[in-house]
C-alpha cells in the first residue's frame, strides 16, 4: 500500500535559492491498484519515483507524506540501470540477495513472459521490451507489494508497448499495487482504473479512467488527450 500525501520536492541552489519543481502531489495505490501519473517533460514524475524510492539527489529537500506499508520497488526508465556486465538472471538473483530474499530468476521471467535463454542473456543481446521486462523482474525480485514503472514503453514498438502494459495490468490483478507513470495517455487509460495528471510539478487533478475522454472537464487533460490521440488518428490515416 503506497500513500502520498502533499508531497513536493524542493531544491537549494548554489547561491541559497529554494527552487520548488514539485508541490502538492497526492495520490494512493493500494493492493491490486494499477494506477496512472501523467505529465509532459519536466512535469516531476521522475522526482516522484526517486521521492518514493528514496533515491532523490542529495540536495533534495523532501515534505509532505509517504506512507508504504510493505516493500516499494521501482522498475526504472532507462534500460542502462541493468548492469551492462551481468547476464539478466544474475541481476535478478542479486536484486532479490540485496532485499534479503532467494529468488527464482527462472520462474520469474517465466511470470513476465521472457524466454528461458533470456536468463542468461547480457543486456545488449535483449530487445528494448525484453529489458523492460528484465527492469520489472528485478522490482518484483525484491518481493515488492507496490511497483512503480517509470515509463515501461518508453522506446518500444506498439505492440511492445501493449504487451508491458497487460502485462502490468496482470500483476495489478495478481495483487501488485502498480503506479505506472507515463507519456502515453491513451495506453495508461486503457490499463488503469486513473489517471493522475501533473503539469510543471502541480497536480491538475485525478480522472477515472472511464471518464476518458467524454467525461473530461479540466482543459488540460483534454488538451493532452487530444494531442495523443489526434496524433494517433492521423499516423493511422497516412500509414
Ligand atoms: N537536482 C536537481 N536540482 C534542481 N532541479 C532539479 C533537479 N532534478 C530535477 N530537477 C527539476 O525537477 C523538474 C522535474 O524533473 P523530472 O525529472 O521529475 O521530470 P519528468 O516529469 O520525469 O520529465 P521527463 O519526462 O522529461 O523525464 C525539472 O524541472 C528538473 O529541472
Amino acid at each position: 500500500m503506497l500513500q502520498i500525501e502533499d508531497l513536493s520536492v524542493a531544491f537549494r541552489q548554489h547561491d541559497g535559492r529554494l527552487t520548488r519543481p514539485l508541490a502538492g502531489v497526492s495520490l494512493t495505490v493500494a493492493p491490486g491498484d494499477c494506477a496512472g501519473l501523467i505529465g509532459g517533460s519536466g512535469a516531476g514524475k521522475s522526482l516522484i519515483a526517486e521521492a518514493l524510492t528514496g533515491t532523490l539527489p542529495r540536495n533534495a529537500e523532501l515534505s509532505g507524506r509517504i506512507g508504504v506499508s510493505g516493500r516499494i520497488a521501482l522498475a526504472p526508465q532507462a534500460v542502462t540501470a541493468l548492469d551492462p556486465l551481468a547476464r539478466a538472471g544474475a541481476q535478478i538473483a542479486r536484486l532479490a540477495r540485496l532485499a534479503g530474499r532467494s529468488a527464482d530468476p527462472a520462474a520469474l521471467m517465466a511470470r513476465l513472459g521472457l524466454p528461458e535463454a533470456a536468463l542468461r542473456a547480457y543486456p545488449h543481446e535483449l530487445s528494448g521490451g525484453m529489458a523492460k521486462r528484465v527492469l520489472i523482474a528485478t522490482a518484483l525480485a525484491t518481493g515488492a507489494g507496490t511497483l512503480i514503472a517509470d515509463e515501461p514503453t518508453l522506446g518500444l514498438d506498439p505492440e511492445a508497448a501493449d504487451r508491458i502494459m497487460a502485462l502490468l495490468a496482470g500483476l495489478a490483478a495478481e495483487g501488485t499495487g502498480v503506479l505506472i507513470i507515463s507519456h502515453d495517455l491513451p495506453r495508461l487509460v486503457a490499463t488503469t482504473t486513473r489517471v493522475t495528471v501533473l503539469r510543471e510539478g502541480r497536480p491538475v487533478e485525478t480522472v477515472p479512467a472511464a471518464a476518458f475522454p467524454e467525461g473530461l472537464t479540466h482543459p488540460f487533460t483534454r488538451a493532452l488527450w487530444d494531442a495523443q490521440t489526434w496524433t494517433a488518428t492521423e499516423w493511422a490515416k497516412a500509414c
